[in-house]
């Protein structure tokens, strides 16, 4: 048995992974097929979403077989798949770093990995492929504690940004962060939202804050990491619709580096198996998060409940 803790083993797995997802997504992108079928109102699988699903089940699964994975897309892994990343392929950045205490002892069967295999579907079927993710988040106790955000289309062979919880985020250097209880300067907020799904709440709890500028990008990992790097001071997002795999990934990346994910009341979003839905929004900073909860209305919030 490797004396390499498992969180570092299942990091080093899902960057593997998350990168063939890549090289699967800038594919399909190429051949132009993209197998588009609706799964509801506004939410678009492809060829990518599924086969990309199927590269980092097979991959997690066939390393951490007691491992409880979910995925956003219902596919069945097939043979082939398991070939997809090498069985002894690992990232030697991830293997040479340490694993942070608290970390260490978590087994196999204590943690839950939430996969969104491309995030930002309906962006990559509308000409604005820089806004997808490929998200691997992993939870423990219902809480983050480590993640891997794959950007396929960022220069010419995409970036891959990872982290654990009580250690460093890789791969990008996050801006620095601040105090939640820190007062955000009034007129002056960048704000990143949704591009295609805006509604009035939405639009409501954004005007709220008096932004200096909206942004509005696809993909929830993309606007989290806008936040993490600051080219954006909040994602503000008061609606349903996101789901745990849209945030887990990210939020660990988020915890890492200092700053906050909450929802709309500023409370925690728990990760568990029941309850994928991220039912009361989603709200980022890396400073200033209570005064920014303090400021989306009442009405805003009261929808919520
Ligand atoms: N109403 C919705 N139905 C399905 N997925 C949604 C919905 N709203 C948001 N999402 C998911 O959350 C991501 C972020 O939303 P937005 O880009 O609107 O801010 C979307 O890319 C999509 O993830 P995915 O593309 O993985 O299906
Ligand atoms: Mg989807
Ligand atoms: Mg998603
Ligand atoms: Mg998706």
């Amino acid at each position: 048995m490797s004396s390499t803790s498992v969180m570092i083993r299942l990091i080093s797995a899902s960057v593997c992974a998350a990168n063939k997802s890549g090289a699967i997504i800038r594919e399909v992108l190429k051949t132009g097929e993209l197998g588009i079928v609706q799964k509801g109102v506004n939410d678009p699988q492809t060829e990518a979403d599924r086969r990309a699903q199927r590269c980092i089940s097979a991959t997690i699964q066939s390393r951490f077989p007691e491992i409880n994975l979910i995925g956003e897309e219902d596919v069945a892994v097939e043979s082939d798949d398991y070939t997809l990343v090498k069985p002894d392929e690992e990232s030697d950045d991830v293997l040479k770093e340490t694993c942070p205490p608290d970390l260490v002892n978590l087994k196999e069967n204590d943690l839950t990995v939430w996969v969104d295999p491309l995030d930002g579907t309906k962006e990559f079927t509308e000409g604005f492929p820089e806004h997808v993710t490929v998200l691997i988040g992993i939870s423990y106790n219902e809480r983050p504690v480590g993640g891997v955000i794959h950007q396929p289309f960022y220069g010419p062979t995409g970036r891959t940004v990872w982290g654990l919880v009580g250690g460093a985020v890789k791969g990008m250097t996050p801006v620095a962060s601040g105090d939640p209880g820190e007062k955000l300067s009034e007129g002056g907020l960048r704000i990143v939202v949704t591009r295609s799904h805006m509604s009035q709440t939405v639009r409501d709890a954004v005007d709220a804050l008096n932004p200096k500028e909206v942004l509005h990008v696809g993909g929830s990992g993309n606007k989290i990491l806008m936040v993490l790097e600051g080219a954006a001071d909040a994602y503000v997002y008061a609606s349903t619709g996101t789901k745990k795999w849209d945030t887990c990934a990210a939020e660990a990346l988020v915890m890492a580096a200092g700053g906050k994910l909450t929802n709309v009341h500023g409370s925690h979003l728990l990760y568990n198996p029941t309850q994928i839905m991220n039912s009361k929004g989603v709200v980022v900073t890396m400073r200033g998060h209570d005064d920014l909860i303090a400021r989306i209305p009442s009405p805003v919030k009261a929808k919520f409940c």
